[in-house]
């Protein structure tokens, strides 16, 4: 129990000053010989701190003052910045330095280890083209500071993350991307490719937001601080394993396997991803864009969906995202516009343990067998392959949807967007397909957002075994500019013509191939004849400040009902 955490010691200006920690924040206070309260020179909260490190002396030298070096990121509102300083320790107060040190750091970091060794992959011509200056002049100095060991490597050509990730030696404890989700995809795809595959997803992946497409940094930072490169730095310091499901997505004729974590797509949503890469320059506004151009054109998807759904109760699945939220976090929803950065690793004692109602669980950094924690789980605690993919046998219990050859038809639906009551919706829980209707997109996701201004799935839930699918149907142009207003809230999830199911397994036929010759897997587009996808449960793992998924308004929102 650490009862003690003030030192003494002489600052930069040769004044006396005391660092003090108390209540999850470290103060560097200035004292005066006047008796005037003491000046606060730096409040920095805990959660922020990134290291602490006392001078080592020479033997000749051990009656001078040694130095003490303090790095933490400094925050106002939501900006954090590094700041380092430095003070003096007399010699008389070394053994309490020493023993201060040991304290601040256990209190910062809590279980999780400090000083990663960090893979740290940059493309250079991601998103904007900056990634490489970005990582020069914010993501090292902030992980230097941190004590990381990093092993920093530039790709060079297209796949070069995956060929990387297939060949590591798996001593890195994270893989940083700094890029857009394409890296991430990469590097996932070539973890799992690997003969000892489920070891080596065992290392988190973080990224570092330079892409352009950067979902997986809206799931896990939200959508005010997708760009926040500081906090996506102290995730890779002190992220908590999030783990997280994988689909395997098995492509024929080619049997061609890939692995996806974040989406797959048809229709219309493959226009928006790869329709608009010429907009790259007009970073995440080009997925609007390309919405909007995508309903301007009306394209169906002419397809044969067969479903093995698990629940396709709109207003349960919504309960038990609220419920898995409220878990999670504790006694009390958290997320939806409340900062992560005050989140974050606020549980953190000062004993290191998780304070507050206990209920948070803390993953902390080490290699647990994730079936310890789950006895549902389907992890094989091996360290070896994933298992070879083979096509999928759908029987009759699978719901089939299947896109009329004929014209499309357009069922107009009352309810639009614009007119959304969220209680009417809960009485009214239309989900059911109706045969006949036509295909807008097929949708299938592992997270809840897809773009910052589209939360897509809103009632994912991280590592739950299961796919959230939506299937649009073909509903009037104005319905779907309409429902563009609640799409970032998740809203458009209440739509009649929005139909949603949570699945475990796919099938996914092309029934026009010359017209819709792709479909996307996390953005990437490959030749669709039919895909296949089974699921890989709480295989691979991702870094976030609280161990989830940020949690969104929508799942606040609808608490109460
Ligand atoms: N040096 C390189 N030259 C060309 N392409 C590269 C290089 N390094 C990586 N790539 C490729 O850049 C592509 C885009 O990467 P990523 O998706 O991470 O960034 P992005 O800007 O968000 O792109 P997108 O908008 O397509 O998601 C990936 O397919 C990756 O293989």
């Amino acid at each position: 129990m650490i009862t003690h955490l003030d030192l003494p010691v002489i600052l930069h200006n040769e004044k006396r000053g005391l660092l003090t920690v108390e209540d999850g924040r470290l103060d560097v206070l200035q004292l005066s010989s006047d008796g005037r309260p003491p000046r606060r020179l730096l409040s920095s909260p805990l959660r922020n701190f990134l290291r602490a490190y006392l001078a080592t002396s020479k033997p000749d030298q051990e009656q001078k003052n040694r130095r003490l070096d303090l790095h933490s990121l400094s925050q106002k509102d939501r900006t954090l910045r590094l700041v380092k300083l430095h003070v003096l320790v007399e010699p008389i107060n070394v053994s309490e330095a020493e023993r201060w040190v040991d304290n601040i750091m256990s209190a910062s970091y809590g279980s999780i280890k400090p000083f990663r060794r960090v893979l740290l992959l940059v493309n250079p011509v991601g998103g904007k083209g900056k990634a490489k200056s970005i990582v020069h002049d914010a993501v090292m100095p902030i992980l230097e500071a941190a004590g990381c060991v990093v092993d920093k490597r530039e790709t060079t050509h297209r796949l070069h993350a995956e060929e990387i990730a297939r060949e590591i030696e798996l001593d890195y404890d994270v893989i940083a991307t700094s890029s857009g989700d394409g890296l991430v995809y990469e590097v996932i795809n070539g973890l799992a490719v690997r003969s000892d595959a489920r070891r080596a997803l065992q290392i988190p992946v973080a990224p570092i937001p330079t892409g352009s497409a950067n979902a997986v940094c809206i799931n896990l930072f939200g959508v005010e601080d997708t760009f926040n490169i500081p906090l996506s730095c102290l995730n890779v310091i002190k992220g908590r394993r999030l783990p997280i499901d994988l689909c395997s997505v098995l492509l024929l004729p080619s049997m061609t396997r890939r692995f996806s974590f974040l989406s797959a797509a048809t229709g219309l949503m493959v226009d928006l991803d790869i329709g608009t890469e010429n907009l790259r320059w007009m970073g995440d506004a080009r997925f609007t864009v390309g919405f909007l151009r995508g309903i301007v054109g009306n394209k169906g998807s002419k397809c044969r969906l067969k479903l093995k759904v698990v629940q396709d109760d709109k207003v349960e699945m919504a309960r038990e995202a609220r419920e898995q939220a409220r878990v999670r976090k504790g006694t009390k929803v958290v997320g939806g516009g409340v900062n992560p950065l005050v989140n974050g690793v606020k549980t953190l004692g000062l004993n290191g343990g998780t304070s507050g109602s206990g209920m948070v669980q803390d993953h902390g950094d080490e290699v647990t067998p994730i079936s310890a924690a789950d006895p549902d789980d389907d992890y094989v605690p091996d360290h070896g392959p994933i298992h070879a993919a083979k096509p999928l046998d759908p029987d009759s219990t699978w719901l089939t949807i299947e896109s009329p050859t004929s014209k499309p038809t357009i069922k107009p639906k009352t309810n639009t967007a614009r007119s959304l009551d969220t209680s009417a919706a809960l009485s009214q829980n239309r989900n059911d397909w109706l045969d006949g209707q036509s295909v807008l997109y097929f949708y299938a996701g592992m997270m809840p957002w897809a773009a910052r201004d589209l939360n897509q799935w809103p009632v994912a839930i991280a590592g739950d075994g299961l796919i959230d699918v939506v299937v649009q149907s073909v509903v009037p142009r104005l319905t779907l500019v309409n429902a563009i207003t609640g799409a970032a809230e998740g809203e458009a999830y209440w739509l009649d013509s929005q139909h949603y199911y949570k699945v475990s397994a796919i099938v996914a036929e092309n029934l026009d191939k010359a017209n819709q010759p792709i479909f996307t897997i996390d953005g990437e587009s490959f030749p669709w004849d039919s895909f296949h996808i089974e699921l890989h449960r709480r295989i691979a793992n991702l870094l976030s400040l609280d161990g989830d998924f940020y949690a969104s308004n929508f799942v606040q929102k609808h608490e109460k009902k």
